[in-house]
């Protein structure tokens, strides 16, 4: 079990990690997901030892390996954690065998013990035939393979991940993910995994803590995330495309949404709709729920349509099953569902 309690970090005047508090069960693959800014890199940071906290404690099986309230953490070599970076930094001068062994011999493994385990580690990453090459003789995408070798190679208990893909092409970033995943359920590592790219955190992670402004807005499987936001913030911000959150404002007896009056009930005198883009249509005409939007986006989606439209600074997206037989610029109806899918508060709380 890994264990994150009340955990804050301040740079001077910059609470970029505030009172977090999550427990990531064994062999699990949480996904740090959120804007720049938010805190990802910091926690991940704290977690690898790297940085002190400055309140709260880091528990790795039992055991605190950071405590912020006495001023004290174990040496991040020492933590059983193994951190790979967005950027790989192999040694030059040592072969991809070299490289790999490199953690083994500062450990004072045996020499035969050595030499089995990075053989195994290179078949795991399917590079055994680049063993006696040097970083420069091997492409970005196998660097990053050695990078993730290497770190394996001391079977750490905690694996930590800084957006590894983002310098990989689209099509490689692809493979990687599944080859990270295969590599997951080989070595049951609790894996830590940082990003901002919401595709992959809902397609690799067991657990997801959406993160905002150093706080943490929603910490579980992804599945719950996407069929039960807790906050504005992870609505708007997981899932593709991301749900539509429509201000509904209170105009004498009736409510009003993007200036026109539409047959809602909502919870509160003051709230947000959420509706799923795949719950909103387009109609020919314009009737009692629908909104003239100008069409701004019409894009291609697993076989179905996307498309978006803005009206008075309110974007919204519907998935279709066929374009809308007009232009960009055009002004397009969009249908809202009778009963939005959550309703949640001014200060972004879900209401129901
Ligand atoms: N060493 C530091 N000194 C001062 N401020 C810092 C330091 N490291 C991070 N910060 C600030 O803390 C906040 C969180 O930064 P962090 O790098 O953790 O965010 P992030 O979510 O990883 O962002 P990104 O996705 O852009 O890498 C930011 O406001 C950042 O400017």
């Amino acid at each position: 079990m890994l264990e994150i309690r009340n955990l804050t970090k301040r740079f001077g005047a910059v609470e970029a990690v505030k009172d977090v508090s999550i427990a990531v069960p064994d062999g699990a693959f949480l996904v740090l997901l959120g804007p720049s800014g938010c805190g990802k890199t910091t926690l991940l940071r704290m977690l690898a030892g790297l940085e002190l906290p400055s309140e709260g404690q880091i528990v790795f099986d039992g055991q605190t390996v950071s405590d912020g309230d006495r001023d004290w953490a174990v040496d991040p070599a020492k933590r059983n954690s193994g951190l790979v970076f967005q950027s790989y930094a192999l040694w030059p001068h040592m072969s991809v065998r070299g490289n790999v062994d490199w953690p083994l011999k500062v450990m004072k493994m045996p020499k035969a013990e050595r030499a089995a385990r990075v053989d195994e580690v290179l078949k795991l990453l399917e590079i055994g035939q680049l063993a006696d090459r040097y970083p420069n003789e091997i492409s970005g995408g196998q660097q990053q393979r050695v990078a993730i070798a290497r770190t394996i190679a001391p079977k750490p208990s905690v694996l930590l991940f800084d957006e590894p893909l983002s310098n990989l092409d689209a099509k490689l970033r692809v493979e990687m993910r599944t080859e990270l995943m295969r590599l997951h359920r080989a070595t049951g590592a609790t894996t830590v995994y940082v990003t901002h790219d919401q595709i992959e955190a809902m397609t690799m992670a067991t657990h997801v803590a959406v993160m905002n402004e150093g706080r943490v807005q929603q910490f579980g499987p992804p599945a719950d995330l996407i069929e039960r936001p807790k906050t504005a913030f992870v609505a708007t911000f997981v899932g593709t495309p991301p749900n539509n959150m429509v201000p509904v404002v209170k105009n004498g007896t009736g409510y009003k949404v993007g200036g026109r009056h539409m047959p809602l009930s909502p919870p509160a005198e003051e709230c947000m709709a959420m509706y799923r883009a795949e719950t909103m249509a387009l109609a020919e005409t314009e009737g009692e729920t629908t909104l003239p939007m100008e069409l701004v986006e019409i894009s291609a989606i697993a076989g179905r349509t996307m498309v978006t439209g803005l009206r008075d600074g309110l974007r919204l997206t519907a998935i279709v099953d066929r374009p809308p037989a007009k232009r960009i610029g055009e002004t397009v109806q969009f249908r809202l569902p009778s009963e939005p899918d959550s309703w949640f508060g001014p200060d972004g709380e879900r209401i129901v």
